[in-house]
């Protein structure tokens, strides 16, 4: 059993994945934390992740290893805990480019092949491109959608207590690295041509959950 969720940032596919995993008794992987794991090894080695060059020299050297449990899903390189790091503003700003390196997708998608293949139950696997190249022949594909404007709440939402953020700065971000993910020559972020789309936008958590089990069940008792 495959699942297969992908769609552009903050339309919920962490949050969604992990219930659906939680709740079917799957594994759990999200490969954008991978993504954002080389990113992190990246900048913390010195290299410029603008030079795709450099990062592509680079990318076979950060051991990266993804814990699959949906309750706790966790990332290390090179034996660090990098679950909190990764998900730094700095981060999130160099992550664009260094995804779009094919090197760097060669070796995570290498990865994310092996850890389907050996999860015992099964897995729900979340990014951008699951459903298009990396488990193109999963059970069930689901492509998820919102509007810039429920995303970036949805995002802002997560700031309390940290620094304020406008709205139309968080959308302008979102945006802007859906443009460079969707725009990029390997693999870009896409809907399978056989993935169903579930726009999110006027939609509870609790609802896009309900959706995606209720797709999975009826794929699997055909
Ligand atoms: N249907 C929903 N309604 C309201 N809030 C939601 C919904 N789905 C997710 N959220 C909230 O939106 C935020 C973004 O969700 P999540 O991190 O799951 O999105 P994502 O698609 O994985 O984002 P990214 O690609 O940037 O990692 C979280 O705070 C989450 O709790
Ligand atoms: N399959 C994937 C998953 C993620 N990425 C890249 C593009 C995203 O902007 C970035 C971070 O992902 P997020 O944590 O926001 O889900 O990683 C990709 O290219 N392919």
């Amino acid at each position: 059993m495959i699942v297969a969720i992908d769609g552009p940032s903050g339309t919920g596919k962490s949050s969604t994945s992990k219930a659906v995993a939680a709740k079917l008794g799957l594994s759990y992987l999200d490969t954008g934390a991978q993504y954002r794991a080389m990113t992190w090894w990246m900048l913390s080695n010195g290299i410029d992740v603008d030079d795709a060059s450099a990062v592509a020299m680079a990318a076979d050297k950060p051991v990266i290893v993804s814990g699959t449990d949906p309750g706790a899903p966790t990332v290390t390189v090179d034996g660090v805990d990098a679950t909190g790091p990764i998900r730094t503003q700095a981060v999130t700003a160099a992550v664009s480019a260094v995804s779009a390196v094919p090197e760097v997708r060669a070796r995570l998608v290498r990865l994310q092949r092996a850890a389907a293949a050996s999860a015992p139950e099964g897995i729900v696997v979340e990014g951008r491109d699951i459903g298009t190249t990396v488990l193109p022949d999963a059970t069930v594909k689901i492509f998820l959608t919102a509007s810039p404007e429920a995303r970036a709440a949805r995002r802002n939402g997560e700031l309390k207590g940290m620094e304020a953020t406008s709205l139309q700065a968080t959308r302008e971000a979102l945006v802007k690295r859906d443009a460079a993910d969707s725009g990029r020559a390997a693999s870009p972020l896409a809907k399978a041509d056989d993935a169903v789309e579930v726009d999110t936008t006027e939609l509870t958590l609790e609802q896009v959950v309900e959706c995606v089990v209720t797709l999975v069940e009826e794929r699997t008792s055909r």
